[in-house]
């Protein structure tokens, strides 16, 4: 049976690149959805275009989904005083934007914070999760929502499941209770640390594999990329204190064939794009997006290595990035490699 249709909650999303704006789509079918855009000329062109051109073009946006670029009316509609029974902020920026943006929460009291950004911070190697930790402290209760989906697929409706991870149950339910729903499936953990380390490595290997398939090394490779590939993502996820058994669900395994095979990947097209040679500053300019796996490869090449963590893959991905190692080196050095046991 059925579960009855839940009651709509007010959900505020801070930011309006692909994948906030696919998400704010998304829900404001069933919820009321404001999409909070930083720059107020963005803002301005997506609502008077009623598409977001820049990020998510030939997405017409719901005619109930508002756009704003002021803060306040934002964080006013989750946290105001009309703002209704179990309301939700999240956060849809980058890694990069992560600590910025909590800063500007900082003086408000926000109901709770769910982030959809995959990866390591730069220059502190810290997760998410304890990016918000150092911000805001225990004060507001915190929650990763990650997955395999494209902003793309999701904007159109078709189906999806992610998987929301938190050390609060209330805000994982919270979360499932307004998610889930339509074409979205949403599973519950608490494994926030297996669930961010997955999300946010799985963008290396994709780019591992679009510089292998661009190579012309074959399906075998691939599947071999990204057997291994989970091999390290576990291994180090395990390091940081998270459940191997969490690798092997939506947000380890699920999401690395996701973006190790699908083209829609920005990380697998950098992948691509440096097989064929092209300099890794053009592909991130033409690339238009960010791609997550590339300040990602650099903290993760330095925090397994203080942690004495084997990851072949990884910092072979970043001596292509940023040593200005060849792609095809770096494949025969990984292929003469000593043997070893599958399982460590
Ligand atoms: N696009 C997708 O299919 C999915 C993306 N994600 C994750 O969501 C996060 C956001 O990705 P997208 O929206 O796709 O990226 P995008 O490149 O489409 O948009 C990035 C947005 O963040 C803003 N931004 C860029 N750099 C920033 C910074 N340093 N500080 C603050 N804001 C900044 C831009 O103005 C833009 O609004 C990433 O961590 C990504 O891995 C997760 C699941 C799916
Ligand atoms: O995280 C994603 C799909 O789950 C999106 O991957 P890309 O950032 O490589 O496009």
């Amino acid at each position: 049976m059925q579960n009855p249709t839940p009651p709509a909650r007010r959900i505020t999303i801070l930011g309006a690149g692909a994948w906030g704006t696919a998400v704010a789509i998304a829900l404001a079918a069933r919820h009321d959805v404001l999409l909070w855009a930083r720059n107020p000329a963005m803002a301005e062109a997506t609502r008077a275009a009623g598409e977001n051109t820049e990020y998510l073009p030939g997405f017409p946006l719901p005619a109930g989904l508002n756009v704003s670029s002021d803060l306040n009316a934002a964080l006013a509609h989750v946290g105001g005083p009309d703002a209704g029974e179990a309301p939700l902020l999240i956060a849809a920026c980058p890694v990069a934007g992560l600590r910025p943006l909590l800063e500007q929460l900082k003086p408000y009291p926000i109901p709770n914070i769910v982030w959809l950004c995959k990866g390591f911070e730069g220059g502190t190697g810290l997760l998410p999760h304890q990016v918000m930790q150092e911000v805001l402290g225990d004060r507001v209760a915190g929650a990763a929502l990650s997955g395999p989906s494209f902003a793309q697929e999701v904007a159109r409706g078709l189906p999806c499941a992610l998987t929301v991870a938190s050390e609060s149950r209330e805000l994982r339910e919270r979360v499932v209770s307004i998610v889930h729903g339509g074409s979205i499936r949403v599973y519950s953990c608490d494994d926030l640390v297996g669930v961010e380390v997955g999300g946010a490595v799985k963008n290396v290997l994709a780019i591992a594999t679009g510089v292998a398939d661009g190579l012309g090394l074959g399906l075998n490779a691939r599947a071999a990329l990204i057997t291994r590939g989970l091999a390290e993502i576990t291994r180090l996820g395990v390091a940081l204190g998270g459940h191997a058994s969490t690798f092997m669900g939506l947000t380890g395994m699920g999401d690395l064939i996701l973006t190790c095979t699908g083209d829609l990947s920005r990380n697998r097209r950098v992948g691509l794009a440096l097989a064929q040679g092209k300099a890794l500053d053009t592909i991130v300019a033409e690339l238009g997006h960010v791609a997550e796996g590339v300040p990602c490869a650099k903290a993760v090449r330095e925090l397994a290595s203080k942690l004495g963590v084997d990851m072949p893959i990884t910092n072979a991905v970043a001596g292509v990035l940023f040593d200005g190692d060849t792609p095809l080196d770096t494949l025969a050095q990984l292929l003469a490699r000593d043997p070893r046991g599958e399982v460590a």
